[in-house]
């Protein structure tokens, strides 16, 4: 298999040390990962790296799961006759860890979410659910926001969806232009959200 992604365990696997199935895939992340660190002028030998390329394919299956997830099977709503007014369902501080396309390097913060149900509504562990299910990829931060709101609003059609995320990217404290502690805030709205500024205004002062 060519993909860089890594696969859900297959057929062809062999066991390792912790009785752990590993894939031929697994074994090629591994190796590309011991060639990095022999790039960067270690020595792969040492004791302390030996187990580090095992460690970091588990470590990016984690990050990257994902890609393996359905918004739509996360999402199971339910009627709710009382949910039908315009109330604001919100749940802010939900924590995001993501990593940038650019650089593959983390990015994290937190994401406020609101919906104004249509009668139906979700359990609300679910709108973290959401927003780990597209932070486990390789991201932008904007798309992110985006692909949190149009989730929701394909899933439960609601009236209205508002995200905001506000994000620490490492790309850009570590390396590059070293700006510490620069903080990035996008925005997704949709129905009332977008059109309702009354109703934004709201959002955004519960958010603070
Ligand atoms: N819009 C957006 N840009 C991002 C995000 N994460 C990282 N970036 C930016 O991606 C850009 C990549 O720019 P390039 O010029 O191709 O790469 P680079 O030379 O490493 O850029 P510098 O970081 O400026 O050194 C940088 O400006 C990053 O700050 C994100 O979530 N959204
Ligand atoms: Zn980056």
């Amino acid at each position: 298999m060519s993909s860089l992604r890594l696969q859900p365990v297959s057929s062809e696997t062999t066991t390792d040390d912790a009785a752990e199935p590993v894939s031929a895939d697994d074994l090629r992340f591994e190796k590309n990962i011991e060639e990095i660190l022999g790039l960067v002028g270690e020595d792969t030998s040492r004791e302390g790296l030996l187990e580090t390329p095992r460690r970091v394919r588990k470590a990016w299956r984690e990050w990257t799961e994902g890609y393996a997830m359905e918004p739509n099977r996360v999402l199971k709503s339910f009627v709710d006759g009382a949910s039908d007014r315009d109330e604001m369902v919100l749940v802010r501080d939900i924590p995001v860890y993501s990593h940038c396309e650019h650089h593959l390097a983390p990015f994290f913060g937190v994401a406020h979410v609101c919906y104004i149900p249509t009668g139906r509504i979700v359990g609300l562990s679910k709108l973290p659910r959401l927003v780990d299910i597209f932070s486990r990829r390789l991201q932008v931060q904007e798309r992110l926001t985006q692909q949190i709101a149009q989730a929701l609003d394909d899933c439960l059609s609601p009236q209205g969806v508002g995200v905001i995320v506000q994000c620490r990217h490492l790309c850009m404290e570590s390396r590059g232009i070293r700006s510490r502690k620069a903080e990035t805030t996008t925005a997704a709205y949709r129905g009332l959200l977008k059109t309702d500024l009354s109703m934004r205004a709201e959002f955004m002062e519960r958010t603070r």
